[in-house]
C-alpha cells in the first residue's frame, strides 16, 4: 500500500470506532447487531468489498440487511463475483477487521492481508461494490458508512442500487459480471419472461382444481410484497393479492412473515378466519424466504403450514418429470440423451419426513451445516441440484455444462420434433433455470415457480401438502453464558462439545417414539437452537423442553 492509500484509510477509519465491548462475527449470514453499534463493521465491510473486487477482478455486491430480525437490528453481508455468498477463506479476515480495536490495527491487518493474497493497487481495471439495502430505517445512514468504507481505497466506486430485496442485489452481482443487464428492470423482465413461458407450456388437460384460484401473500412488513406488486403488473394471469406491504403501519417482521409462520405455525396478523382455504404465502423482511400456508376450516389463528421441505419436494418432483420426458427414446440407440445429475439439499431441520419422501423419490440427499453457504456449495456439484432450509430458504441450481447440453438440445429438438412433449421439456427445463435465482434463494422467483408447477399439475395447495404428512416439531431456544461451548459434527446433528452432552440428550431421545434432536449454537443470534422431532407433537414438545433443560444444565447461567 502505498503513503496516499495509507492516509486516506486512517482519515476515515478514525470517523468509524468501533463499538466497545462487543466480539462481532461473520456468522450464518453475514454480520447482524443492533444497528446503532453497526457504523465501524459495515464501514469496515465496505473496504474488504472493494479488496474482494481487487482480489477477483468483478464486481462484488454488499448488502444491508438483518433478514428476518428486529427492525431495531441491521446486517451486513458480501455478494461474491457469482453472486453468491462470499467466500468462506474470507471470513476470518472479515472477523478480523470487524474487530480491530484502533485505525492502526485496522491498516496493519490490512497491509498484511493485502500482502497474503497478493492484492495488487495498480489501478488499472475498475473497482466497483453494489450497494443495496432492505426497507430498515437505520439502512440509509449505514449505505453511507459502506460508501465511506468502499471509497477509502482509492479508485474504487460504489453504486447505490437503492432499496432491494437481497436476492435481487445477488441476481445484480452475478448479472453484472456475465456483461448481462443488471437493472431492477432486467430483473423483472427475466423473471416475468420465464413465467410467462412455462404457463404457456403447460398441457392443455391440467385444470386446477382450486376454486379460488388467487394468491395471498403476507409481505412481513418488508421490501418482499412491494416488489410483487410491480412484478405482477408483468404477469398477466396471477392474481395477487398483497398484505403486509409495510404501507399500512405495519412493523416489520413482528407478527409477520415466514420466520413467524414457520416457527409459531400460526396465521400473521391480517390474515384469519376470512381467509379459509384461501392459498397464502409468507414471505420474510428481505424477500430471500418464503413459506406457503393456508387456514383450515374452523380456525382464525391454526394454520396448514407447506414449509420449504415441500418447496424442495414439489421442485424436485416436477424436474425429475421433465427430466425424464426429455430423456424418453423415439428410436431404439438414438443418441443425444444425457443422464443429468439431479441432487437434493437439506439440513438437519429438514422434516424426517421429507427426506424420506425425496428418498422414496429416487434422489440422492445430501445433509449439511446450516446456513445457505453451505447448501449451495453442495448443490452447485449437481447438474442440477435444489437446496432448501425448512425455513424456505432455497434455490435451484444448473450447472453451465448442463444448460450448454439444454440449449443444443432445444435447438435440436426444433428441427426434428418441433413442438413435441420432449422440446416442450427442454424448454421448460431452460425457464426454471432463468426464472429461479441462480445466485441465491429468491423468494419472488421461488413463488413464481411454485404456482406455475401447482397449475402445471393442476393441484390445489391441499393436493400439494398431502406429498407426504409432516413429523410434528418444535424449535426453541435457549440463553447460555457462552453458545461457543457447544461445538457440532455430522451436519450439525451431534453435539460433541461439551462433553456428555449428547449422550443426554440421546437417552431423552430414545424415550420418544420417531424421537430425533440435535441442538447447536444459533449464527445469527446469541442463542443455542434446540430442535425436536417425535410422532405427536405433544412428544415433541415434551422432548424439546427436557433438551433445553439438558442445555441449561451443561451450558446455563445457573448452572454450578
Ligand atoms: C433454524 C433456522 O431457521 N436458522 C436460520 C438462521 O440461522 P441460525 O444460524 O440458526 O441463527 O438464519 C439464517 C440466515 O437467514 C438461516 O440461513 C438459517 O436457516
Ligand atoms: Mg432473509
Amino acid at each position: 500500500m502505498n503513503e496516499e492509500q495509507q492516509s486516506l484509510l486512517l482519515n476515515c477509519s478514525s470517523r468509524f470506532p468501533p463499538p466497545q465491548g462487543v466480539k462481532l462475527s461473520y456468522g450464518t449470514a453475514g454480520f447482524r447487531a443492533h444497528a446503532s453499534l453497526l457504523q465501524s463493521t459495515v464501514y469496515r465491510v465496505g473496504i474488504l468489498a472493494a479488496l474482494r473486487s481487487l482480489k477477483t477482478h468483478s464486481v462484488i455486491g454488499l448488502m444491508i440487511t438483518a433478514s428476518h430480525n428486529k427492525v431495531s437490528d441491521n446486517g451486513v453481508k458480501i455478494a461474491d463475483p457469482n453472486g453468491g455468498m462470499l467466500s468462506q477463506q474470507w471470513e476470518p479476515f472479515a472477523d478480523a477487521l470487524a474487530n480491530a480495536p484502533s485505525p492502526q490495527d485496522l491498516i496493519r491487518l490490512i497491509s498484511e492481508f493485502v500482502e497474503k493474497e497478493n492484492i495488487s493497487f495498480d489501478g488499472g481495471r475498475p473497482v466497483e461494490v453494489l450497494l443495496g439495502r432492505d426497507t430498515r430505517p437505520s439502512g440509509d445512514s449505514l449505505l453511507k458508512a459502506a460508501t465511506e468504507g468502499i471509497t477509502s481505497i482509492v479508485g474504487a466506486v460504489a453504486i447505490d442500487m437503492g432499496i432491494l430485496t437481497t436476492p435481487q442485489l445477488h441476481w445484480m452481482v452475478h448479472a453484472r459480471n456475465k456483461a448481462l443487464g443488471a437493472l431492477e428492470h432486467d430483473y423483472f423482465e427475466q423473471l416475468s419472461s420465464s413465467f410467462r413461458c412455462l404457463m404457456d407450456l403447460i398441457p392443455m388437460g391440467s385444470k386446477s382444481k382450486e376454486p379460488n384460484n388467487n394468491l395471498v401473500v403476507d409481505g412481513a412488513n418488508g421490501v418482499g410484497g412491494v416488489k410483487l406488486q410491480i412484478l405482477e403488473k408483468l404477469l398477466n394471469s396471477l392474481v395477487i393479492e398483497v398484505r403486509n406491504t409495510g404501507k399500512d403501519g405495519g412493523v416489520l417482521n413482528e407478527g409477520v412473515g415466514a420466520d413467524y409462520v414457520q416457527k409459531e405455525k400460526v396465521v400473521p396478523r391480517s390474515f384469519g378466519s376470512n381467509d379459509v382455504g384461501k392459498r397464502c404465502v409468507s414471505l420474510d423482511g428481505d424477500a430471500d424466504r418464503l413459506v406457503y400456508f393456508s387456514v383450515p376450516p374452523g380456525s382464525s389463528t391454526k394454520i396448514d403450514l407447506v414449509d420449504g421441505d415441500k418447496i424442495l419436494s414439489l421442485f424436485a418432483l416436477f424436474i425429475k418429470e421433465q427430466l425424464s420426458i426429455l430423456n424418453e427414446k423415439e428410436a431404439k440407440n438414438e443418441k443425444g440423451s444425457y443422464e443429468a445429475r439431479l441432487g437434493v439439499v437439506q439440513t438437519a431441520y429438514a422434516n424426517g419426513a421429507s427426506t424420506d419422501y425425496l428418498k422414496q423419490l429416487g434422489l440422492e440427499v445430501i445433509l449439511t451445516p446450516t446456513g445457505v453457504k453451505y447448501l449451495h456449495e453442495k448443490a452447485a456439484e449437481f447438474d442440477v441440484g435444489i437446496y432448501f432450509e425448512a425455513n424456505g430458504h432455497g434455490t435451484i441450481l444448473f450447472s453451465e455444462s448442463f444448460i450448454c447440453w439444454l440449449e443444443a438440445r432445444n435447438n435440436e429438438l426444433c428441427s426434428v420434433s418441433k413442438g413435441s412433449e420432449r422440446q416442450k421439456a427442454a424448454l421448460r427445463l431452460l425457464a426454471v433455470s432463468k426464472l429461479i435465482n441462480q445466485a441465491v434463494g429468491d423468494a419472488l422467483g421461488g413463488l413464481l415457480l411454485v404456482e406455475v408447477i401447482l397449475q402445471h399439475l393442476g393441484w390445489s395447495i391441499h393436493r400439494w401438502n398431502e406429498l407426504y404428512e409432516d413429523l410434528p416439531s418444535r424449535q426453541l431456544k435457549v440463553k447460555v453464558e457462552d453458545r461457543t461451548a457447544v461445538v457440532t459434527a455430522n451436519a450439525e446433528t451431534v453435539a460433541v462439545r461439551p462433553p456428555g452432552i449428547q449422550e443426554a440428550i440421546n437417552s431423552e431421545t430414545a424415550k420418544y417414539h420417531q424421537g430425533r434432536s440435535f441442538i447447536r449454537p444459533s449464527g445469527t443470534e446469541d442463542v443455542i437452537r434446540v430442535y425436536a422431532e417425535a410422532s405427536t407433537q405433544e412428544a415433541a414438545d415434551r422432548l424439546a423442553n427436557s433438551v433445553t433443560k439438558i442445555v441449561d444444565q451443561f451450558l446455563g447461567f445457573g448452572r454450578s
